[in-house]
């Protein structure tokens, strides 16, 4: 297993001059030797080309890819002894499972019995022991595709292992299954995996650490909490959650915050003042219901109350600002058109000035 430094930029096209014309913004990153990963972001954000800049199938146009120290920035997959698991099941319709897990280890010549006792345990771990001795061919493309997932698996020797959405084909239900069944396996196995995915609730549940990525930026790189609790970026706190952050124009005085000309009182952050006008960030986990002019309340008007079974989803709008608050199922819920206040401030409210977390 293997460190992987990233300082870089890669651009599909020649000479580029505008943020446009990069797949990749210049980026510093490192990835630790046996932790599990994930790329996070929408279509076009560069997951795929920044996963393929780790295995080689892409040179990036700047900089360089270090493992362990050691510049692999022109070696070829082979070469940076990568295993890389594809959204399509590559496997061999004509071997059997047991041949196919096995493939992968005889092109390097292990021995026979290491072969066989590493063949087993990869099966045992997908729940593959009954299917060994079946043609692959068969099969369900679900069965393929954990088959596939096996043969990234099997080798203990790689630098790290790659997936590229590789639940896409997977069943709902039994994708759920294998998402937990590879974290169950990573923390068995100890190999450093890397993950694409543009589903958040996939890469919070698979990996230790999510890479948050827009237009070409890796915007954040946390834990599940740290992407929940403190966004450092307005996209992570949106793109993060369900509902996402909730976003209100605000300016810092030395008394408090003012957020649509109404005056919430607080302990005042020194940070915030020089800022100007700033965004307010709380999500709808921490509004909670107030009493009418209390300090750190807005006032507001219900325009919609959801029952989502575990939670009242309550959608109210202040001014020109709209608000989401996930309120317990326990509370009062106050009922379409009533006049509520909402407390916005507290020690979960963030505060972002262009798009970055200042405070
Ligand atoms: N081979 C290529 N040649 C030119 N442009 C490319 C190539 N591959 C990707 N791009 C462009 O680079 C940007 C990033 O694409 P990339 O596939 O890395 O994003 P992604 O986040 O993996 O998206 P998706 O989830 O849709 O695969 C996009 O604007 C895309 O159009």
């Amino acid at each position: 297993m293997a460190r992987i430094d990233l300082d870089l930029a890669h651009a599909y096209k020649p000479n580029p001059q505008r943020d446009e014309d990069y797949a990749l913004l210049p980026l510093k990153m490192s990835f630790e030797d046996g932790g599990a990963y994930a790329l996070l972001g929408p279509s076009g954000c560069g997951k795929t080309t920044m996963l393929n800049i780790i295995s080689g199938l892409v040179t990036p146009s700047h900089g360089t890819v270090k493992f362990d120290g050691r510049d692999v920035t022109r070696l070829s997959p082979q070469e940076r002894n990568i295993a890389q698991v594809f959204q399509f099941p590559v496997i061999y319709d004509t071997m059997t499972v047991a041949e196919n897990l096995a493939f992968p280890l005889r092109n390097r010549r292990v021995p026979a019995d290491k072969i066989k006792q590493r063949v087993g345990a990869i099966a045992e771990m997908l729940e593959m022991s009954g299917q060994l001795n079946t043609r692959a061919a068969g099969l369900s493309a679900d069965a393929k595709q954990k088959i596939s997932l096996g043969r990234g698996l099997v080798r203990e020797d790689v630098s790290a292992v790659l997936f590229d959405e590789p639940l896409t084909v997977i069943d709902p239900h039994l994708k759920w299954q294998l998402r937990r069944k590879l974290k169950q396996i990573h923390h068995e196995l100890k190999l450093t995996l890397v993950y694409v995915t543009h589903d958040q609730v996939e890469a919070l549940t698979f990996a230790d650490k999510v890479v948050v990525m827009t237009r070409g930026r890796a915007v954040q790189v946390g834990t599940a909490s740290e992407l929940f609790e403190r966004p450092q970026h307005t996209f992570v706190g949106n793109f993060i959650g369900s509902p996402g952050m909730n976003f209100l124009k605000a300016k810092a005085q030395a008394d408090g915050i003012v957020v649509g000309g109404h005056l919430l009182r607080s302990a005042s952050r020194p940070q915030l003042h020089e800022a100007g006008e700033l965004t307010l960030g709380v999500r709808p986990e921490y509004v909670q219901l107030a009493q009418p002019n209390q300090a750190d309340a807005l006032p507001a008007k219900v325009q919609k109350a959801q029952d989502i079974g575990t939670y009242w989803l309550l959608t109210a709008t202040s001014g020109d600002a709209v608000i989401r608050a996930r309120l317990s199922p326990e509370a009062r819920t106050p009922q379409v058109g009533d006049d509520v206040w909402l407390n916005v401030l507290g020690s979960h409210t963030c505060f972002y000035k262009n798009e970055e977390l200042i405070a």
